[in-house]
């Protein structure tokens, strides 16, 4: 192997800034009752709602939880029933079963939410800050005229949140005042749920049909669904992947990148990219890491090429154990690297696959 030096710095110093008050319009009185906006696939509740639900045991401790499916046909009452059961603390599932929620379009959600919130008046609304969250509830707290707090990393009280800006390099305490719902979308990665909150055997939440005979169609929509284009991969979800391999601009081509794929199958990780080795095509987005791709926080994530930009580490710098490949030893990464390994990724990666034994 080339010369190569080991070098780990880890100083991931966020600095927190002081409550700072996010709206004043009227203080929120009562105790918490809170829904939480479900996403579901082949029938049961993906994890980032289940963080969600996590999320909403920390707003308050007599807070009581429904839980919002919306879709059409068998999946969703596979999901309904699923959901009935994943959580103890879920106290109840709505569901809305139509075929203008099949596709997640943020206009005929957002008016659902609105429609469900004007009958039952939560104090919170969550979502996971996901593409799927992000999507839907703004547009739905524009409907209910207040502002949302987004990317909630932290809850020390009902109305008291934290969350990352200047690209995850300070902390802020907001604090919120203003009407109700207060409406948040949370960080899954910070609220991990716990594995023995999805006991499915002790638990059971009412299930009741949301009636749609008043539902408003959004007539200034107007986004189409046109295809869902996805890729089969046995691989996990990177969202949720307890190890991430990523590449950036340093494995210079897509035909490189299939070195990176063998070596996330030998381990069981989800693959990963830099906004630089999506913009020059090695890679679909949807693998993007970073500000303004996913924000994931694996035990284990390995960055090959990696430049360290602010922007990328602001969507990964909460992994618990970070490894940098890079043959510029100056580079940002190894600020944040807790094992840090200057050298060429070509001879690196190869030598990691040989070493590696086949996953079984
Ligand atoms: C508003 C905004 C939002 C952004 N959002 C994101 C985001 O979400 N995610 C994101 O990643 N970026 C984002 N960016 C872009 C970000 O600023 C950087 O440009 C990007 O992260 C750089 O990607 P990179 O590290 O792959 O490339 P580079 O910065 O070009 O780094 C490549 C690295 O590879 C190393 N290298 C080269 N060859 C080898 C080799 N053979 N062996 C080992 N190492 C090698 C080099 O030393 C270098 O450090 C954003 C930028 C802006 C302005």
């Amino acid at each position: 192997m080339a010369t190569r030096a080991l070098i780990g710095a880890r100083s991931r110093a966020t600095f927190r800034l002081p409550a700072s008050r996010f709206l004043s319009i009227g203080p929120i009185s009562r105790f918490a009752s809170t829904l939480v906006i479900a996403e579901h696939e082949g029938g049961s509740i993906k994890a980032p709602s289940l963080s969600a639900v996590e999320a909403a045991k920390s707003l308050d401790k007599d807070n009581s939880i429904s839980m919002l499916l919306a879709g059409s046909g068998p999946s969703l009452q596979e999901a309904a029933a699923y959901a009935a059961s994943c959580h103890p603390s879920v106290s109840k599932v709505l569901v809305a079963d139509s075929d203008r929620f099949m596709h997640p379009l943020a206009e005929p959600w957002a008016r659902l939410i609105q429609l469900v919130q004007q009958r039952e008046n939560f104090s919170h609304i969550v979502a996971a800050s996901g593409s799927f969250g992000k999507n839907i509830l703004p547009r739905a707290a524009a409907l209910l005229d207040v502002s949302p707090v987004t990317d909630v990393i932290e809850i020390s009280e009902s109305t008291k949140f934290v969350r990352p800006i200047y690209a995850g390099n300070a902390l802020c305490t907001v604090r919120y005042t203003g009407a109700h719902p207060c409406m948040l979308t949370i960080r899954s990665t910070s609220f991990q749920a716990q594995p023995d909150s999805t006991d499915s055997k002790a638990h059971k939440a009412p299930i009741s049909q949301v009636d749609l005979s008043t539902f408003e169609e959004d007539t200034i929509g107007k986004s189409q669904y046109v295809k869902l284009t996805s890729q089969e991969s046995e691989r996990p979800d990177l969202g949720n992947a307890r190890i991430v391999v990523t590449g950036g601009r340093g494995l210079k081509s897509a035909e490189n990148f299939k070195m990176l794929e063998k070596l996330a199958e030998k381990l069981g990780a989800a693959v990963g990219a830099t906004r630089a080795a999506v913009d020059a095509g090695f890679v679909p987005n949807d693998l993007q890491v970073g500000q303004t791709g996913k924000i994931v926080a694996p035990e284990l994530y390995l960055a090959f090429g990696v430049s360290g930009a602010i922007q990328h580490l602001a969507g990964m710098r909460d992994s618990k154990v970070i490894v940098a490949v890079n043959k510029d030893a100056d580079a940002p990464i190894f600020q944040v690297a807790d094992y840090g390994l200057v050298g060429d990724l070509f001879e690196v990666i190869p030598e990691l696959l040989e070493k590696l034994p086949e996953k079984n």
